[in-house]
């Protein structure tokens, strides 16, 4: 058990953290594709190799089982989370003995013409411990690219997600979620959360602008490791996504990356959470918070 801040964080903080290892984890990058069977094989291809470099908990990006090059076309597969699609990967989790996270999967939605953008987290025994529906959809007109109107498709999800795990307690969210920083503070700050999860699948364009910046920031002011794996490269005539899968530090530093150029892989890290309790005991931010009810009324 590596834990050198024990005595400074105290007793519970300890065993708790203490109970959290081990806590190697890694990040994928993929190339997803309009083959179910095909993405599939390239997910147990990258979960054996990770449990053969020790790695526990494996997250994966955004539409990892099924990238269409026709509008709608991912609805037609759209499954409940016991559905065929979902169990190969409760299967592939089991005999892995690793956890995942599933970031994307489209799940069966409310109506015929609607499925949800779900982030999945399945255990080492290969049961679904937790899902969240994506909140914020991607009606988004890209400069220089092309308007995206994922509510054309998509329900929203309403409900938050935090969740516990060997790996400290877990707070899902789903790409374009990311720039709404008062998500990640509810996450924090309501519900505790030590590890914030970012699967995506940017835009190339928005992706060089912005997303480097913004799981920074989300790590930075919520003191929570982040790990955001990234869809990378082209993934039919269409669409191409903006790589650099990271893992980042609650102090805000890049632990570990694929870069772009990189479409396929998996990059390793070593969660402490003694790190968390202590960036957050050094610069206690949730002691320093004010609320609209903390200020006094404008003056007109
Ligand atoms: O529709 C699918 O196939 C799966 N969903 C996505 O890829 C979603 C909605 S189109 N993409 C994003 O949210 C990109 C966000 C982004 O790029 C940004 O915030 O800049």
């Amino acid at each position: 058990v590596r834990f050198p801040f024990r005595f400074r964080i105290g007793r519970a903080m300890a065993s708790a953290a203490a109970g959290a290892s081990p806590a190697r984890v890694a990040v994928v990058q993929m190339t997803s594709v309009g083959d179910v069977d095909a993405n599939y094989a390239t997910c147990s291809r990258l979960t054996k190799e990770a449990a053969a470099s020790g790695v526990k908990f494996l997250c994966f990006p955004e539409v990892f089982s099924f990238i269409g090059s026709k509008d709608g076309e991912a609805m037609k597969l759209a499954e409940p989370l016991d559905g065929p699609i979902m169990q190969r990967y409760c299967s592939l989790a089991k005999e892995s003995s690793m956890w995942l996270s599933l970031g994307g999967f489209q799940e069966k939605g409310p109506d015929d013409s609607h499925q949800y953008n779900t982030h999945v987290l399945i255990d080492d025994t290969g049961k679904v411990r937790s899902s969240y529906r994506k909140i914020h959809l991607f009606d988004v007109d890209v400069p220089g690219n092309m308007v995206y109107k994922e509510s054309r498709f998509t329900a929203a999800g309403d409900t938050i997600v935090a969740v516990d795990s060997p790996f400290g307690r877990l707070g899902l969210t789903v790409c374009y979620d990311l720039r709404f920083p008062e998500l990640y503070q509810i996450l924090r700050f309501k519900h505790q959360a030590q590890v914030l999860l970012v699967p995506s699948a940017f835009t190339k364009i928005t992706g060089e602008a912005h997303w480097e910046i913004l799981l920074r920031a989300r790590a930075i002011e919520t003191q929570c490791y982040v790990i955001a794996a990234a869809q990378a490269g082209k993934h039919n005539e269409k669409r191409e996504s903006y790589g650099d899968s990271i893992i980042i530090d609650p102090w805000g530093t890049v632990i570990a990356r694929l870069p772009d150029r990189l479409s396929t892989g998996f990059a390793v890290a070593d969660l402490d959470l003694s790190k968390v309790e202590a960036v957050r005991t050094r610069m206690p931010i949730s002691e320093h918070r004010k609320f609209d009810s903390d200020w006094k009324p404008t003056p007109l």
